[in-house]
């Protein structure tokens, strides 16, 4: 099981002054020595946060897992497609939204992503996953299209109140057992944080890459970078 660590809220913090400082490709080298396995982005089409340039320069210093997260716009399949990162992390994406909100939709794009996304995607290597809630009916077309892996979004956990946070996991246990069953490997993320994430790896089988951003940075506004990220791999040993 492998944390890669979002790093768009260091591109917050750096884009509110528009000075250059906090570098995220110097956050992402701090986590990689930290032990995280990979780094995430989300390169948004409003570019809020993480920026064109960053994308580059991630390409070249980060060791491990490169993973892109993106609309399936024709303008990001050509960004990713020249930077080659190891997995592709396809996102629904509102302008007006402040930050994702739920997963894919699958019946709503399947016909659009067999036709033009997955093409152009599966002419390289990189690996393609979708961000989808834990719904049955979205992981089979998932895996109909040929996937390579599924991210379970997990912030209808993360946010649930303590009466639903059972329902929530439970629909996310059988969820990674279905991706599992189909092929494809479990990643989850979203709203992840010290205090949910031990619920999280308890109770759902079968995860490969757990991305974590928003809860990992801001801790580690407090407790500093490094600290944080070991603190959420000490959890995270407890399940390997
Ligand atoms: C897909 C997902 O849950 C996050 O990785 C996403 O990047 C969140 O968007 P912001 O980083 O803009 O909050
Ligand atoms: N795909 C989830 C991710 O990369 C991080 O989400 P969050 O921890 O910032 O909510």
């Amino acid at each position: 099981m492998n944390l890669l660590v979002n790093i768009d809220h260091v591109a917050t913090l750096r884009n509110a002054r528009g000075e250059g400082y906090p570098d995220p490709i110097e956050a992402a080298e701090v986590c990689e020595k930290a032990g995280a396995s990979g780094i995430v982005f989300h390169l948004r089409g409003d570019r809020r946060h993480i920026r064109d340039e960053d994308v580059y320069r991630l390409k070249e210093s980060v060791r491990g897992t490169l993973d892109f997260e993106m609309a399936a716009s024709d303008e990001m399949i050509d960004i990713c497609t020249d930077i080659a990162p190891h997995l592709c992390t396809l996102v629904p994406e509102g302008r007006e939204e402040l930050t994702t909100e739920g997963g894919l939709k699958m019946k709503s794009v399947i016909d659009d992503y067999k036709n033009r996304v997955f093409p152009k995607l599966k002419e390289t290597n990189i690996e393609i996953s979708l961000f989808l809630d834990p719904n049955p009916e979205d992981i089979e077309l998932a895996a109909e299209l040929g996937a390579d892996a599924i991210e379970l979004h997990t912030g209808t956990f993360a946010n649930a109140d303590p009466q639903k946070r059972r329902h929530e996991l439970t629909r996310l246990r059988k969820g990674a057992k279905l991706i599992n069953e189909l092929g494809m490997k479990v990643n989850a993320g979203h709203g992840l944080n010290l205090d949910n994430l031990p619920d999280l790896l308890e109770t759902v089988p079968h995860l490969h890459d757990v991305s974590i951003g928003h809860a990992l940075i801001s801790k580690s506004v407090y407790w500093g970078l490094e600290k944080t990220v070991k603190a959420y791999l000490e959890i995270m040993e407890d399940y390997a």
